[in-house]
């Protein structure tokens, strides 16, 4: 359902001459088991939709997987040439990049994927590997690149925090080079650039929602500073080439954003406690679990990026949804889901219990974007209920854990 309470059947919409409308079971098709894409992940009652992609089956006697190649592909929209766009997005592989290149793919545009695989995974993209529109490159933005294209949406980075701080110095280097190389190819190439910022350049804001107007909090010598400092500059270099060079530029600024595909280990709030909830695992909130975030649904992020990136807007633009959690009521919340899911599966709910761990540092105690600029230069706003995309984020997990592709 979306947060009209009505079915939700399409996502995207045609608008700055750019058609980004697909059914959404054709991207849940992709994503989810078989069982989950009758509709019944939101109560509607969507028609059977046939599973396309590799196929894996899980042995648990000898512990080891087969993948069935594909034959066929996903129907794609015929394009015109004049229309179809070769557009190239960097960090592909990644979670919101695997749902970006699924959703320009099933529009019919030439598609070519950038990724080194440091969090990203061969597997989220796979289902497309042969199609003649597609093209995946193992490849780091540290180094330069060189391709013809008309778009480039810029992505790639480690963004949950453990990753990112895991290698803080390649993380800077992965903000600050990757960002200048691909500056440097939209500058040659005259594509239009389009790079994926954060909400956390506004650090622990002491402005409460964020608007693109605040400057922002941070540290800039703490554990998140690679991060936040990092897409800091790759802003500021984003800027300089659009004043010095005429790159046609554009920035979103993305909220917290969680779905299908991230990975279950990366340590951020909605996976951990989903999987802790499946497996009636305690469950672990930092600190008092008094901070807040505000969770958007990949399908909105998608539809945003594109409607930027065919927009006139070069100022940022914050894409993320304004629903407020703390994370205390947030893992409350994750947990009457998995075990309403649990039921419906005719299985015993698990009981998961609540602890309290020691709060990271720098940890921004509030966050909710303002999103009156994308609403008013984009029409946009978020469709999906956190709800219905915790539901669906349980049910793809579920099927994970239950075939063993996640342990
Ligand atoms: O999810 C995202 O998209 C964002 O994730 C991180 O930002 P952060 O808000 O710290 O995300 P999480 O690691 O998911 O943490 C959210 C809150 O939950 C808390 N948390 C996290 C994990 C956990 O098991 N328990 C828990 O209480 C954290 O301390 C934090 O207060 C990234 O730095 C952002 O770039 C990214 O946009």
């Amino acid at each position: 359902m979306d947060r009209a309470g009505k079915p939700l059947t399409s996502v995207g919409f045609d608008k700055f001459g750019f058609d980004s409308t697909v059914p959404v079971d054709a991207l849940r098709a992709l994503y989810l088991s078989p069982r989950y894409t009758n509709g019944e992940a939101d109560g509607s009652n969507a028609k059977q939709t046939l599973v396309l992609g590799p196929q894996s089956t899980y042995d648990p006697a000898s512990k080891s997987i087969a993948y069935t190649t594909l034959t066929s592909f996903p129907p794609v929209k015929l394009l015109p040439p004049t229309q179809k766009k070769r557009i190239l997005i960097t960090g592909g592989a990644g979670f919101v990049g695997s749902h970006l290149v699924d959703r320009l793919m099933l529009l019919g545009h030439d598609v070519t994927v950038l990724d080194n695989f440091f969090t990203g995974s061969k597997t989220t993209v796979s289902h497309w590997v042969g199609h003649p529109n597609f093209e995946l490159v193992r490849h780091d933005v540290v180094e330069s690149f060189m391709i013809e294209c008309d778009q480039i949406y810029h992505l790639a980075c480690p963004a949950s925090p453990p990753h990112y701080q895991f290698n803080a110095v390649k993380t800077l280097k992965t903000s600050f080079m990757g960002t200048l190389n691909m500056l440097g190819l939209a500058k040659r190439t005259k594509a239009r650039f389009l790079i994926t910022s954060t909400s956390e350049v506004y650090g622990d804001p002491e402005v409460h929602p964020q608007n693109e107007e605040y400057w922002g909090n941070v540290n800039p010598i703490g554990i998140r500073a690679c991060y936040d400092e990092g897409k800091r500059v790759a802003e500021t270099l984003t800027y300089s080439y659009q004043r010095q060079d005429n790159v046609e530029v554009r920035v979103a600024r993305i909220f917290n954003t969680f779905g299908p595909r991230m990975n279950p280990y990366d340590g951020r709030v909605v996976s951990n406690f989903v999987i802790q909830a499946l497996k009636g695992e305690d469950m672990t909130v930092y600190g008092d679990g008094k901070q807040t975030r505000s969770f958007q649904y990949i399908h909105d992020l998608v539809d945003g990026l594109i409607a930027l990136m065919n927009s006139e807007e070069s100022r940022p633009v914050n894409l993320g949804n304004a629903d407020e959690f703390t994370v205390g009521d947030f893992a409350e919340m994750v947990r009457e889901i998995v075990q309403k899911v649990q039921k419906e599966d005719g299985e015993i709910p698990k009981q998961s219990k609540i602890v309290y761990k020691p709060m990271p540092s720098d940890d921004p105690q509030r966050r909710r974007p303002d999103n009156s600029r994308a609403l008013q230069v984009l029409g946009w706003h978020p469709r999906c209920t956190v709800a219905m995309g915790v539901e669906e984020m349980v049910r793809y997990y579920k099927a994970q854990l239950a075939d063993g592709t996640i342990a």
